[in-house]
């Protein structure tokens, strides 16, 4: 009886081992599947904003961990730029941008992965204090043998990385957000340089001839007025003159910022000219775009501008406006329309100008209706 007993103890064990050896089979499969579409959707993500939701939102639902902290190195504020140009730096909490390496070489003194406790300085440093992140997984994120960034994956379960197993799938993603991080950093750069002009951060004429097409076309599809407004400011040469290159540099960019705060983020400002800007207000008819128009001429007149040396500068601009109605762009030749446009705001401008400056204007747009309509 008694070796019965034993062979069928040591076959349940068996079977029992075997189960568990099979759980973590599948658990792992899982985990794979998972890993290898993570990649696939990190792969996929087209902008900056989307790969940070991705990373920070999605990436912590989908694996079930309750932190995702992401720390980018961007010594020359690239990436706060890029991020502030659309507002969307706030839907973000998670990301932190740092302008030193410092930080990432004190996280990752020899470059390489952390799995194991969330230590209460790990939880400070890379988690801002959560207190639910009990284990932690701290990629360090490599390009051409530079370190770039840190993505922190923290998990409420004590067990859930441990220093006493291997995470290749994990160091696999370090290297693939590491390569998509740097491409969507790079492409979107390049989109910002060839459309702003780098003075006064407003778009550039190549980018106010694109964003007027989309605008007109959008005018046509939804019946709404566009509002066009060019804006000149006034004896601008005089400030060269007086108090040199540098500060009139300066009041243009003040100028641009001004705009910025007092325009709608749906509102297109470019820099059209030297010291000219054009504005772009979709859904404005004329009433309200010459509110619009007469608020900046009002706040510019009303600000105490500084030169480079800090010297108190009065600055007046004029306005000329026009309006693209539907009418306009039904059977329009787009590039005519675009050049009427920009013609009418400016024969406006000139008026303005000819009437001491300082002042806005209205004319409606000059380009003939066809007689069908
Ligand atoms: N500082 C600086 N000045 C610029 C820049 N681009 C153009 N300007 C200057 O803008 C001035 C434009 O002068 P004008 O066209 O005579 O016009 P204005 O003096 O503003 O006179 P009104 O427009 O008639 O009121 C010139 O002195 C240009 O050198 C720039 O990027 N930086």
């Amino acid at each position: 009886m008694q070796p019965d007993l034993t062979l069928a103890e040591e076959n349940r064990e068996l079977r029992q081992r075997v189960s568990i050896l099979h759980h973590k089979a599948e658990r792992n499969e899982q985990l794979l599947r998972a890993f290898f579409s993570a990649e696939l959707d990190l792969l996929s993500c087209i902008t900056l904003a989307e790969l940070l939701d991705y990373l920070l939102n999605h990436f912590r639902q989908d694996f079930n961990l309750s932190a995702v902290t992401l720390m980018l190195l961007d010594p020359e504020d690239m990436v706060q730029e890029l991020l502030d140009g659309s507002a969307r730096f706030n839907h973000f909490p998670g990301l932190q941008l740092i302008r030193q390496q410092q930080p990432l070489r004190d996280l990752y003194p020899d470059s390489s992965l952390f799995c194991g406790e969330a230590t209460p300085h790990i939880i400070t440093t890379c988690f801002r204090g959560a207190e639910d992140v009990q284990s932690c997984a701290l990629l360090p994120l490599i390009r051409e043998d530079c370190l770039i960034g840190s993505l922190c994956l923290g998990s409420s379960d004590p067990g859930r990385y441990s220093h006493l197993l291997r995470y290749d799938y994990v160091s696999h993603l370090a290297s693939v957000v590491a390569v998509c991080m740097e491409n969507a950093i790079s492409r979107e750069t390049l989109q910002r340089l060839s459309s702003i002009d780098p003075l006064t951060r407003a778009l550039n004429r190549r980018a106010l001839s694109q964003q007027l097409l989309r605008e007109i076309k959008r005018c046509n599809r939804t019946g709404e007025p566009l509002g066009c407004i060019l804006l000149d400011i006034d004896h601008f040469k005089p400030v060269n003159d007086t108090h040199g290159h540098l500060s009139g540099d300066k009041v243009l960019r003040d100028i641009s910022q001004l705009l910025k705060e007092q325009l709608r983020e749906t509102d297109s400002i470019a820099r059209y000219g030297g010291e000219e800007f054009a504005i772009l207000l979709p859904g404005c008819p004329e009433p309200e775009a010459t509110r619009v128009a007469e608020n900046l001429r009002k706040c510019i007149s009303q600000t105490l501008f500084s030169g480079h040396q800090n010297q108190a500068l009065r600055i007046t601009a004029s306005l000329g406006i026009t309006i693209c109605e539907q009418q306009h762009t039904v059977d329009a030749d787009v590039s005519e329309l675009t050049e009427s446009l920009i013609q009418t705001a400016d024969q406006a401008l000139y008026f303005c100008k000819h009437n001491g400056r300082n002042r806005v204007s209205f004319m409606p747009c000059l380009l003939k209706v066809s007689a069908q309509q």
